[in-house]
Parts: structure tokens; sequence; C-alpha cells
């Protein structure tokens, strides 16, 4: 019998799909969809604000050659929304509480009220939206990012990890690990799009989203080889106890499995998800097990992290 199984912060996932933050998770409908859908072992909401935020001005999400880019602006119905729900339903699964909050008063606030709560799941806290004008990428600033978990783990004291974007630079994984290294996190979820790009309507010479100009986050196919260099540089340099959720360019089992050969210990599907639905994750869960059968492995972890280098 082939098992999919990993564990984060002592919860025990029996499938290792989940939603990425922002798809299929601003409304209760979209999450019950995922919490239901075969082959998802969790989800996560959209990154909540401490109250209903309205987002970016619309064209805000499109697809484009190889993959979407979005400017969304953290639409969200607000922290008691999501806090809610996940109140309610963390009996059926384990399941993931996205914030991000748009200062660090916001977050702390909304980390009390979380602490303070009946929910009892993981908590990811968002430091890579790259699409909230004037607003930085705050895991792109180590010292703000070491100064914020400073003060969250002075109270904060349920299973914590945060959302990162992607690094491009080697001294910056050092540098990113060396920060992360000294807190008690349950885990990393890696990548967050890649901000900032820009994609062109061959027909109309113009941007294809309206906000910023038509700058926006990638997703899909594109991303995969900076998502994958991300889970692979930060799973060889963060503490063994801080778990990965590899996100990025998943459109098949096999991305799947090389996201989890990269060391991801779960996988998160975006993009992908907003174009198939969430019957991909049943599709992902056949391809990923006939991987794994090709290769003669019953279990993750007889492959997770064993990427070969030459
Ligand atoms: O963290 C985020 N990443 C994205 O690519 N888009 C959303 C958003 O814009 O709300 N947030």
């Amino acid at each position: 019998m082939t098992t999919l199984t990993a564990n984060i912060a002592g919860f025990e996932f029996d499938d290792i799909l989940l939603n990425a933050a922002g798809v299929y998770c601003m409304t209760t409908e979209e999450l019950d969809q995922v919490l239901t859908a075969p082959g998802a072992g969790s989800l996560v909401t959209k990154s909540a604000t401490p109250s209903f935020r309205a987002g970016n001005p619309a064209p805000r999400f499109t697809k484009m050659p190889l993959g979407s880019i979005n400017s969304m602006g953290l639409p969200n119905n607000g922290l008691d929304y999501y806090l809610d729900y996940v109140i309610t339903k963390q009996a059926v699964k384990p399941l993931f509480l996205s914030i991000a909050g748009l200062t660090k008063t916001d977050n702390l606030a909304m980390l009390h009220q979380i602490q303070a709560s009946n929910f009892n799941g993981l908590v990811e806290l968002n430091l890579s939206c790259p699409n909230v004008p004037g607003k930085p990428q705050t895991a792109y600033d180590f010292d703000a990012t070491r100064a914020i978990l400073t003060e969250v783990f002075q109270f904060y004291t349920k299973p914590l990890g945060v959302k990162l974007p992607p690094y491009f630079d080697i001294v910056h994984f050092d540098m990113v690990a060396a920060v992360l290294n000294d807190f008690p996190l349950a885990f990393v979820n890696t990548i967050n799009s890649i901000g900032n790009a820009l994609a062109i309507d061959p027909e109309t010479d113009s941007v294809m989203i309206a906000p910023k100009g038509g700058f926006g986050g990638i997703g899909g196919e594109i991303v995969k080889p900076t998502a994958l260099a991300n889970v692979r540089a930060l799973r060889l340099r963060l503490n063994p106890a801080i778990k990965i959720i590899g996100t990025g360019g998943v459109q098949t089992g096999r991305d799947v499995y090389e996201h989890i050969l990269c060391g991801a210990d779960l996988v998160s599907v975006g993009t992908n998800l907003a174009f198939e639905g969430p019957a991909i994750f049943d599709r992902l869960k056949t391809e990923l097990l006939a991987e794994m059968a090709k290769k003669g492995y019953r279990s993750l972890a007889d492959f997770r992290g064993n990427l070969q280098t030459l």
C-alpha cells in the first residue's frame, strides 16, 4: 500500500495536496469545494486582513502563456469570516488560516485574536504579497522579517509558518534561512508569485491587468524552476523541524514529485487549480502515485529531499 502522508507540527496529513492561498478560498463555498475534494489533504484560506477589503480594480487576474498574472490586492472578507470557517471545520482535517496585514500592527492584532480563539490549526503569515500599491514584500527585508517574528513569538504559541516570496540570489537564501532558523516556525511555504512581472496582449499592445500599470505576480508553469530552487535551497538550509510547503508551477503529478524530491512535505496548487478546478487534486494524486510506482517508492519518505546532484 503506497502512502502519501506528511506531518507538520504534530498534524498528520494523509494527503499532501492543497490550494495555494488566494485560489479557491475567497468564500466558504469555494473553501468547502477544496475541503471535500478527493486528493486534497488540507486547505488554506485567502490571506485575511483585519476587516473586509475590496482589493485592486479589475481586470486583476488573467491567463497568459505558460501561466497567470495577478494583482488582486488582497481582496478578502476579513479575518472573522475565515476564522469562523476554520474553527467550524477544523475537526474534518488540519487547516491553514492565512493572514496578510498591511502593517505589523495589523498582523500582531490578528495573531492575538487567533491566539485567543478556538482555532487550533496552522497559521500562514503571508509576508510576500507583491500587489498592494505602496507596500513592500516584507520578506525581502530581512531585518523587518526578524523584527515581526521576534514580536510574534513573544506571545503566539500555536503552529505558525510564513509564506515567502521567491529569492534569486544564493546569498539571500542564506540570509533568510539565518533569520527563520532563529524562530520555532512550524513551516515555510515557498514560493509566492514572482512579483511585478508584465504581460502584454498581442492584439491590443496593452498590459493585461489594470492595477499598477499592469505589473503583477506571475504563477503557473513558467515559475516552476524558481519554485523548485527555493524549495531545495531552503530545505538544505532550514532546521529540519521547519517543514516546507512547496508551491509554484504544479500542473502534473511529476511536478508534485519534483517538489517532494526538492524537500517539500506538502505541495500547494495555485494557477492550475484556478484553471482546472478542484478536480485537479485527484488527477495530481493519481499521477503522483503512478510516478512513485514507476520508481518503486511506497512512501514520500522514500524520496523526499533525494534530489541527485552531478
Ligand atoms: O500574496 C499574494 N500573492 C499574490 O500573487 N496575489 C495575492 C493578492 O494580490 O491578493 N496575494
